[in-house]
């Protein structure tokens, strides 16, 4: 018989909440951020942090902007315990900042909790207990009134304890774990039980954190949950939602935006969503999202590349390339209708000269988290001729004309094809230099020459020089209107060659003392068929003079050139 794996698995009820408003709202302000890194994401490590890998998380954490951060689980190991004493008394913890710290609903374990908080000027003191069925069945073997005893005596020793120190601007936060999948009413009635005993206020609200402990719903369900909470609690003002998403179905930070819109005032998650199983909901992702809607997310990751670095210092885990944001290649196209896109993107920025950004295929500006534009475009063999021609714009400040960029890029895909791999800007800079002589590589060079001036008559005009061509000097001369014209007279008449120009064109390449002109032409071959050169000179005249060589080298290649 064949097995049916799905016949194990029972759908997950929704929550009866037909007047629901989430979906009608959007977000407009951050909420309060608390990392729950040195803690949540700190327990999920192979090898959990020491001091100083906490310290300097926790220094991250603070440049960033949050005024929450859950340091540790003191009552866990000695470790933790140290560190929070270490906070404390090393005075390292800015005012406006509150340590928040973890214990279980156990005697001993709440009072080693205390006691490492002393002396603090700000705590967040967090109990929690898991209330859903299954729970309360298969780990606790204890029924509703039993989980509610739990989280009231611990409520009330905590009380009891910190009302012995004034000196520290305590705040309660009470989870009642595994929301998620807790019967709603439940979920109320025990947080209820807990403000009995805490006697939260307007003023002095209590944190009721919401964890989707496991993830087991879609977004939606998870966004129902919190409304239908918010909306029964009875004293709504005297606290404090808080969510914290676990990703176990790819959605953390979908729920925890449907979660806001519930009606959440709080979150808590960790950078690039570290933490149990497949983590917890990614601050960063979701600070940066708001960031992309106009809404200013009140953390700082202007230099993500050291934000990455220190927290996979700290974790000793990599993020992901592909990351949301931070990842190394999230702003790299490789391919070509994505690189066509972004390049007329940020041609058309510089024009259009105002604040709003429309970069196509790039959601967030790199240069808002410290990243450059030179990797905004990388080359291999899914790429087509926008790709190239950035990264020679790019590199070496030239600007390829649109038939050029065709041309050369057809010789940048050959060399893809070939070594089926990605073309650096190195590659694509020397196979540049060298289809075109700019490294000296072509038949011909010019050695020396001169054009006569115009005079009244309209006369001709007359290139007479030296080139040199497979190590032999040649004296050549030839006429036309200008000089590339009796250039390329003197070249077709002496080396048999029939170029004809058809296009030609030319820029200047940096600004001040060292600018140099790039000129770029295109010459048609008896065949019908295209030859392109390119000069480059700090004399715009050497430039053009260049460029008709360098067509002349490509033709040469091509029709077999008499000696
Ligand atoms: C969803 C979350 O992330 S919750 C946070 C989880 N984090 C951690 O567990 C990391 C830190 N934890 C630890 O270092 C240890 O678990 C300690 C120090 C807290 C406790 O260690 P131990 O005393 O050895 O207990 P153990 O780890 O086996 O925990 C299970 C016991 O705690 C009880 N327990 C679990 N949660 C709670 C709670 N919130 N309140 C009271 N008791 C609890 C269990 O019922 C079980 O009791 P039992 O042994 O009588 O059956
Ligand atoms: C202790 C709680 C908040 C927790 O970490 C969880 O439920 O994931």
């Amino acid at each position: 018989m064949l097995s049916k794996p799905a016949s194990k698995y029972r759908p997950f009820a929704n929550v009866d909440l037909p007047d629901r408003q989430w979906p009608s709202r959007t977000i407009t302000q951050p909420p309060r951020w608390c990392s729950v890194d040195l803690r949540d994401g700190n327990q999920s490590l192979i090898d959990p942090m020491d001091g100083e890998r906490k310290r300097r998380f926790f220094d991250l954490l603070i440049k960033s902007g949050f005024k929450e951060i859950e340091v540790a689980f003191p009552s866990a190991s000695q470790t933790d315990f140290d560190f929070v004493r270490s906070l404390i008394e090393g005075n390292l913890i800015p005012e406006d900042v509150a340590i928040q710290v973890l214990t279980q609903s156990r005697e001993e374990l709440i009072r080693r909790t205390i006691e490492s908080l002393a002396g603090a000027h700000r705590a967040i003191v967090h109990l929690y207990n898991a209330t859903s069925e299954v729970f309360r069945r298969l780990v606790f073997n204890q029924d509703k009134a039993g989980t509610i005893a739990l989280a009231v005596s611990g409520t009330k020793l905590i009380k009891e304890l910190t009302d012995q120190h004034p000196e520290t601007i305590w705040t309660y936060q009470y989870s009642p774990e595994t929301f998620s999948f807790t019967e709603p009413e439940f979920a109320v009635e025990i947080c209820e039980a807990v403000m009995d005993v805490w006697q939260p206020t307007p003023e002095r609200p209590i944190i009721l954190n919401l964890p989707a402990t496991v993830e087991v719903s879609t977004p939606n369900v998870h966004a129902d949950q919190i409304e239908w909470f918010c909306r029964h609690l009875t004293r709504r003002n005297c606290a404090i939602i808080s969510l914290h998403p676990h990703n176990d179905r790819g959605t953390g930070i979908a729920a925890a935006e449907l979660g806001l819109l519930a009606g959440a005032d709080r979150v808590e998650g960790c950078l690039f969503g570290n933490g149990e199983r497949t983590g917890n909901v990614d601050i960063v992702t979701m600070a940066l999202n708001m960031y992309t809607q106009g809404v200013d997310p009140g953390l700082d990751f202007s230099d993500m590349r050291r934000v990455v670095g220190t927290v996979e210092h700290c974790n000793q885990i990599a993020v992901h390339p592909r990351h949301p944001y931070a990842g190394e290649l999230v702003f790299t196209a490789f391919s070509g209708s994505h690189q066509d896109a972004i390049k007329k993107g940020f041609a058309a920025r510089q024009k259009q000269n105002d604040a709003i950004w429309e970069v196509p295929y790039l959601p967030i500006d790199p240069a808002d988290i410290g990243c450059s534009y030179e990797a905004v475009i990388r080359v291999n063999s899914q790429s087509g001729k926008g790709g190239v021609a950035w990264v020679l714009e790019q590199d070496q400040g030239l600007r390829l004309p649109r038939r050029f960029q065709i041309a050369f890029s057809r010789i940048v895909q050959e060399i893809a094809d070939r070594t089926k791999r990605e073309t650096t800007t190195a590659v694509i800079v020397e196979a540049f230099r060298q289809t075109y002589g700019l490294d000296g590589s072509g038949r011909f060079s010019l050695v020396d020459y001169s054009v006569s001036g115009v005079d009244k008559t309209g006369a001709p005009r007359t290139f007479t020089g030296r080139v040199e061509v497979d190590g032999q000097t040649r004296s050549i001369t030839g006429q036309g209107n200008g000089p590339l014209s009796s250039f390329v007279d003197a070249l077709n008449k002496n080396f048999g060659l029939h170029l004809d120009i058809v296009n030609y064109d030319e820029h200047a390449i940096g600004t001040g003392s060292g600018t140099q002109a790039a000129a770029y032409v295109e010459c048609v071959l008896p065949d019908g068929k295209s030859v392109f050169g390119v000069g480059i000179d700090v004399d715009s005249g050497e430039a053009s003079m260049h460029a008709v060589l360098s067509a002349a080298n490509n033709a040469a290649g091509d029709m077999g050139v008499a000696k």
